[in-house]
């Protein structure tokens, strides 16, 4: 990184907070709790650096042509130095976390450093972060507490110091009283007030439905104490969906691998006897569900982070994790499986007609030299992707409908060991492509991965070779269209739409692609092109009930690019217009990635063009600054030229 680009970053950071964003108007109380938690865990903060590699792909024949700019440098990580690493996405400190649960979760201290929204930590980074102090932290939070209490206790108008304007002083506040408690009581009021939580999320998400009890002894759900000889194979989630209310229940040993066994083990042992049971309800009252998941009194945060484990094995409709050659033996047939990718947390393997994404998650080692990814986080990113499944119209008719976004088939919680078919496909891909992952067959056999299987998107764009100006705009269109319907249906936006979360694949099947954007259809050309958009860590969505996004102001390094890469002027960009407030909806981050697109077009890539054709991009690309969404931009003539037949006016 250079240091001119340092210097615009910082610089850039700091105007940000000269001017607040204007939305959340009533978090004077939040920031200070927020500033008071930062200078507590100061010292536990490490920055990693999230990868995203240059490719020195033979067969990526636009890497050797004339329009090619030079790589951007890649930089030592921190966790290994072995690793090449990128400025890209230092998401060790991930955003897409809740407060809440952030502020009690200290079940790994040593790796999750800064979990908290709010500033950039101001730290020393990798291997001189000092080592938690817990003392402090626990005092810390018993005071924050202890303090609410006694502002709660006499009045219940001092709520208004906290609640944002538009609350009344007469709402009573809930009895319980812990900060989680009254943060999402006041977000219950107003919801567009202080940052999100997953908790909430949790609670909120009508498609949920769920509850979780922390209750040994409540005798309506049959739930017990379980004694010491029990607890061999105690508590394997076993929900059982037969029945109205999902019933813990012991398994035999039998039922499990070693593996799973060992895991579970550990995890329940960890969790101090308390059962966790997790029924299929509507969560009407917010504030019962608080008291229940019970942050504050007895659960420890090791019962949070297996509530999320369960919650999750729950959503991929598992009671237990799976092996990962089960898994692949479902949909492989007779054919091999081939590896397809690489990022930062994922590996990617065809398989059959699909691809599986796996995520190693939970463990306490670094993997890729980044903190592994957490099941809340995870969870996260099922909601996310199912919600974009919607688009696809197969849960019934819908105003917004295209398949531009990668179709998940099945989410999948996995435990155990790469077994040898993958292994030799990691090999066999590492050969030629010479890997910057961290060989699998290190992982121990408790490793969880989450495994996403998707619908095959073909290749990144990176790495396509892309054959004229007609499938250069239907690839504009297509990723155009596709954002505009996601905008309209979701408030949705990408966040991070560089050319490798574009996948393009050639298919004769169909001369056009239907979208449907508020009710009105439009069919655009394909030229034997389809498109596919993919990986949503970064993505912001509204599924209705909540809003889902990753808070990027706790990722200084993701703006500390080079300066002049597109990719990383584009990120910029995006905080200038979000003014660090990424709850927010900005639909104009969505137009700043068509501009890269454009960009990466017109210098990145090769193919057949004429001098008008590259004067038409460039004015295009003039023209999109003016748009505020993809939504507006879909409306451009460069755009409009390209449906075959439309409703739009
Ligand atoms: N559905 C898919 N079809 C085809 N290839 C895929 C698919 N999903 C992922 N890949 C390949 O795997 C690569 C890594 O996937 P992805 O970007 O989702 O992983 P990640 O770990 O989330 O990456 P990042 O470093 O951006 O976080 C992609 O660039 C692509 O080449």
């Amino acid at each position: 990184m250079s240091s001119s680009s340092m210097s615009s970053s910082s610089k850039s950071t700091a105007s940000n907070f000269e001017n607040p964003p204007p939305p959340p108007t009533s978090l004077d109380l939040w920031s200070q709790i927020v500033a008071e938690e930062n200078q507590h865990y100061d010292n536990q903060i490490d920055i990693v650096f999230r990868r995203r590699k240059p490719r020195n792909d033979p067969n990526n024949v636009n890497s050797k042509n004339s329009h090619d700019i030079p790589r951007r440098p890649s930089r030592v990580s921190f966790a290994d130095p072995i690793k090449r690493v990128s400025w890209k996405r230092s998401l060790s400190t991930r955003g897409r976390t809740s407060i809440a649960v952030g502020a009690s979760l200290v079940y790994r201290p040593e790796l999750k450093k800064d979990r908290r929204k709010g500033k950039p930590p101001t730290h020393p980074k990798g291997n001189n972060a000092k080592p938690a102090n817990f003392d402090k932290e626990r005092l810390y939070f018993q005071e924050v507490d202890a303090f609410e209490l006694m502002e709660e206790s006499p009045s219940p108008k001092k709520v208004g110091s906290w609640i944002a304007g538009n609350v009344t002083d007469d709402v009573p506040l809930p009895s319980i009283c812990s900060r989680l408690e009254k943060w999402l009581h006041a977000r219950r009021l107003n919801p567009r007030s202080g940052p999100s939580s997953t908790l909430s999320k949790i609670l909120d998400t009508p498609t949920m439905k769920l509850e979780t009890i922390y209750d040994r002894n409540d005798s309506d759900f049959r739930l017990r104490s379980l004694d010491r000889s029990e607890m061999e194979f105690e508590t394997i989630y076993d929900l059982d969906h037969s029945s109205s209310d999902f019933r813990l229940r012991s398994m035999d040993q039998s039922e499990l691998s070693n593996s799973q066994l060992q895991n579970l083990k550990t995890r329940e042992t960890r969790s101090s006897n308390d059962a966790i049971l997790i029924r299929s309800e509507s969560c009407e009252d917010i504030e019962a569900g608080v008291k229940k998941l019970s942050l504050t009194s007895t659960s420890s945060s090791f019962d949070d982070h297996n509530n999320s484990f369960a919650v999750l094995l729950e959503t991929c409709g598992q009671s237990a994790p799976s092996m990962l050659e089960d898994l692949f033996s479902r949909y492989s047939g007779s054919e091999t499986v081939v590896k397809v990718g690489e990022g930062t947390y994922g590996e990617a393997f065809k398989v059959g007609n699909c691809v599986c994404k796996i995520v190693p998650f939970d463990g306490d080692f670094r993997v890729n030299g980044e903190v592994q990814k957490r099941s809340v986080e995870l969870l996260e990113e099922v909601f996310l992707s199912q919600t974009l499944n919607q688009l696809r119209g197969s849960d019934g008719v819908s105003n917004n409908l295209c398949r531009t976004f990668i179709e998940s088939i099945e989410f999948r919680v996995c435990q155990g060991l790469y077994d040898a078919d993958l292994i030799r496909a990691w090999e066999d891909w590492d050969r030629k492509h010479n890997s910057e992952n961290d060989h699998p067959k290190e992982f121990p056999e408790q490793q969880c991965y989450m495994v996403f299987v998707q619908q095959h998107g073909g290749k990144d764009l990176e790495s396509f070779v892309l054959l004229n100006i007609d499938e250069a705009r239907t690839l504009l269109v297509q990723v155009a269209a596709g954002l505009a319907v996601a905008e309209s249906a979701f408030e949705f936006e990408h966040r991070d739409l560089h050319w490798g979360n574009i996948l393009v694949s050639r298919s004769d099947d169909s001369a056009t692609l239907q979208f449907t954007l508020d009710g009105k259809n439009l069919l655009v050309e394909t030229y034997g092109l389809i498109i596919s958009i993919i990986d949503f860590t970064l993505s912001r969505i509204s599924t209705g009930g909540s809003i889902l996004f990753l808070d990027l102001s706790s990722d200084p390094d993701l703006f500390k690019g080079p300066k002049g890469d597109k990719q990383s002027e584009t990120y910029r960009r995006m905080k200038a217009v979000t003014e660090d407030w990424w709850e927010g909806s900005f639909p104009k981050t969505n137009v700043l990635w068509l501009v890269y697109l454009v960009d990466i077009l017109l210098t990145k890539k090769s193919f057949e063009r004429t001098s008008k054709d590259e004067r038409d991009l460039r004015s295009l690309k003039k023209r999109l600054d003016k748009y505020a969404s993809a939504k507006e931009a879909i409306l451009d003539p460069f755009f409009t030229n390209m449906f075959v037949e439309s409703d739009m006016a």
